[in-house]
């Protein structure tokens, strides 16, 4: 059976969106489809899967990892979601999206999409093992766990291809891990390699956790913009004195069609 689908991105961390407003489409949406749909070779492409699905009267973002694993948050994702919403189901800016993590919501202003993801949690030093090399790194949840790990470059952290080792105890449900270096005042570039998904391009919620372990060595006042370069592009996130963390970037929509993947 075919059924609709779209391709879009956030800084070129990209998803398969999947438009099933009543849950009839893809009730029961396994691992092995999500694997099939986001193959780069053999199907459409993407580091995760955002299916639309209605829920209590709400849009609930169902996301999930390329390997066909859950998370609770995808900061990139829910713009590219946000953006979906509003040109094809007509939803209105600022819009409220249901997430694994909570409600978020999502403002627009001109090409830039604002996504609140709420208050991080920050936690204590850990450490993670990356084909062969340690580094230390800062625990920091943002609905989804984060380690921050600064280095001197970001060849530091090698080729990236196999998963992080990590502490089990700190991380029981696996980690994406974020390698960090500054490039100027309230202004870093980082690379990342995400739970489930590999090395990508961008990962939004881990900008965020990049920027709040940032200001909090800088001892930087609540409120100061900080600037993430990523692979794919440039996001902007600032955690307000309210103790929100609002992550700014574009939000991409590049294709449509029908697939009976
Ligand atoms: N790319 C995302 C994060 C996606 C989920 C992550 N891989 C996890 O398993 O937690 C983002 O933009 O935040």
């Amino acid at each position: 059976m075919s059924y609709p689908f779209l391709k879009g991105h956030g800084t070129e961390n990209d998803f398969v969106v999947l438009p099933d407003a009543d849950g009839t489409v893809h009730g029961d949406l396994s691992a092995d489809r999500v694997r099939a749909l986001c193959d780069r070779r053999a199907g459409i492409g993407g580091d995760g899967v955002l299916r639309a699905v209605r829920r209590d009267g709400d849009w609930f973002m169902d996301y999930r990892n390329a390997d066909g694993s859950v998370s609770e948050m995808c900061g990139n994702g829910i713009r590219v979601f946000a953006r979906y919403l509003h040109e094809r189901e007509g939803e209105p800016f600022p819009m409220k999206i249901q997430t694994r993590d909570g409600i978020k919501v999502v403002d627009r202003t001109g090409d830039d999409y604002t996504a609140d993801l709420g208050s991080p949690e920050v936690f204590g030093e850990t450490h993670v093992t990356v084909m062969g090399t340690t580094f230390a790194a800062r625990h920091v949840s943002m609905g989804n766990p984060h380690a921050v790990a600064f280095v001197d470059n970001l060849a530091q952290a090698g080729p990236l291809l196999e998963e992080p080792e990590h502490d089990d105890a700190v991380y029981p449900d696996g980690v994406n891990v974020e390698f960090v270096v500054r490039r100027g005042e309230h202004h870093v570039a980082m690379r990342v390699h995400e739970r489930g998904s590999g090395e990508t391009r961008s990962c939004g919620t881990g900008a965020c956790a990049v920027a709040v372990a940032t200001s909090l060595v800088d001892d930087a006042p609540r409120g100061t913009p900080y600037r993430v370069d990523v692979p794919g592009g440039t996001l902007t996130i600032t955690w307000t004195e309210d103790d929100r963390v609002l992550l700014t970037g574009p939000a991409v929509l590049v294709a449509e069609g029908l697939t009976d993947l």
